[in-house]
């Protein structure tokens, strides 16, 4: 594979959120779905019109189409009362919810009013009533990500939280997912997935209520139909394909940094960057991966060996202080640093969804029980957003209860800027609760 370095690097490693590849692989499904080579701009635009005018006929008929099945969309109460799974994954599925819970309680989320002696300013904060919360399911049931997602929203206080999730080819959901929502007390789960399951909950159906705001991760499909209803409905960020950028400096064992990439790889369309000042490390590195691809057991193998056949990219870097300068740049959903004082380059970093410092802190082990949620921002958009987190489903209201006195000292200047915007009605309002009143 080709060893990046300078610009080259910096070239491979510059990203916009609006050219982002679509593989090869999606545009020859489509032309077999709709006999043409569509974008998956174009599928989704089709997608969100039909859904928007036909509602519940609509997801029925794209999720035949696509999903090969034509599914009972509610899950019913009795069906997730029934749901079973064994005792192991039951208690690591209850580890995950309480250390995800432990740590969004630490988030400061709290709203503040200052009496002072100019009256009262402050912000309240309010949760949302509704959140739409959809859970992956196209290759892998992403049990992780439903609490990864709700349980954040339960903190900020959200009462009524609705699932979507595409069925298999069985129009069955994963037992695993169907327990987490029991163990969260979630009652509305719905079977169906991709653009369709987004447009629903931003437009709502018959069966599918209309909600604030949709929050959750999804492949290329899910993503631009997110991208395209904010506005209709509120969005936390647009969380798309993993991406996963480790920096590894000689002290690294080759091993584990293969592993951490194959980790993600794993997932369908992800990017695998490896930037390390030291050529023989990355030499090393290349040839453990050959290795633990082959030792994968299929579809796995597969979808690992695309990502990195088609998208890994390989950096020599001059030093550590360069691979920072390049993940910066980059602004990974992952970083991960595998080096010999990783805390050391912490203070440096400043564009990521999130860090995993050390060789005992693998990404994957954020994926599930570490604590903070693994849906993060991807794409290059870590430059302007943040990991799910509790205010992604918070309302925030200013709050302005000034008194007289302040009103006497801070209101000519607002009518003075009120006459300056020409905005003659504004200024005298502030100006009549100025005035003396008539004896
Ligand atoms: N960034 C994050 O935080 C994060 C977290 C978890 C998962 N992910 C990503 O989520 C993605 C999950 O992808 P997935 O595909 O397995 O599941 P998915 O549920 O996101 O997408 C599957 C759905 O896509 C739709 N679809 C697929 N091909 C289509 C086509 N040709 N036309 C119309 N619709 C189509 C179908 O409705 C299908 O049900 C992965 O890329 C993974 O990396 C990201
Ligand atoms: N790594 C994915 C994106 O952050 C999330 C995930 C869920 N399950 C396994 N992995
Ligand atoms: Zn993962």
């Amino acid at each position: 594979m080709q060893i990046l370095q300078g610009e080259a690097a910096r070239a491979a490693l510059s990203r916009s959120f609006n050219d982002i590849p679509v593989p090869e692989s999606v545009l020859a499904r489509n032309e077999q779905l709709y006999g043409e080579r569509l974008t998956p701009q174009q599928v989704v635009e089709r997608i969100l019109a039909d859904v928007r005018v036909r509602g519940d006929d609509a997801l029925l008929d794209w999720t035949e189409k696509v999903d090969g099945f034509r599914p009972t969309l509610r899950v019913s109460a009795e069906e997730i009362g029934a749901a079973q799974i064994g005792p192991e994954l039951l208690a690591a599925l209850r580890l995950a919810i309480r250390r995800v819970r432990d740590f969004y309680r630490q988030q400061p989320a709290h709203g503040w009013i200052d009496y002072g002696a100019g009256g009262a300013l402050g912000q309240l904060v309010r949760p949302l009533s509704r959140v739409g919360v959809y859970v992956p399911g196209g290759l892998a049931p992403l049990i992780s990500t439903l609490i990864h997602t709700a349980v954040p929203a339960q903190v900020a206080g959200v009462p009524e939280i609705v699932v979507t999730t595409p069925p298999n080819r069985e129009g069955q959901i994963h037992p695993a997912i169907l327990v987490a929502a029991r163990e969260l007390g979630i009652e509305q789960v719905f079977r169906v997935g991709g653009a369709q399951a987004i447009a629903a909950l931003a437009y709502g159906t018959a069966s599918i209520p209309r909600v604030d705001k949709v929050a959750g991760p999804g492949n290329l499909f899910v993503v631009i139909a997110k991208r395209l209803v904010f506005g209709q409905v509120g969005i936390e960020s647009l969380p798309g394909p993993t991406e996963t950028l480790v920096i590894a400096d000689d002290t690294a064992s080759a091993r584990y940094v293969a592993a951490d990439l194959l980790a993600q790889a794993e997932h369908l369309g992800a990017e695998p960057v490896l930037i390390s000042p030291s050529r023989d490390l990355l030499i090393r590195v290349q040839a453990e991966l050959g290795g633990q691809i082959e030792a994968l057991p299929e579809p796995n193998r597969s979808w690992a060996r695309d990502s990195i056949e088609s998208r890994m990219k390989i950096v020599l870097a001059a030093d550590l202080s360069e691979a920072l300068d390049l993940a910066n740049l980059y602004a990974p959903e992952h970083l991960c640093l595998l080096t010999r004082d990783p805390w050391s380059l912490l203070g440096s970093v400043r564009r990521a969804g999130g860090v995993f410092v050390g060789e005992d802190s693998m990404e994957a082990l954020g994926d599930y029980v570490a604590g903070p949620s693994h849906v993060m921002p991807t794409g290059g958009t870590a430059r302007f957003m943040s990991p799910v987190n509790v205010r992604d489903f918070q309302n925030i209201i200013s709050v302005v209860g000034v008194n007289a006195a302040e009103l006497a000292r801070i209101g000519p200047a607002a009518a003075l800027l009120a006459r300056a915007e020409g905005l003659e009605a504004h200024a005298r309002a502030i100006e009549s609760r100025l005035m003396v009143p008539d004896e």
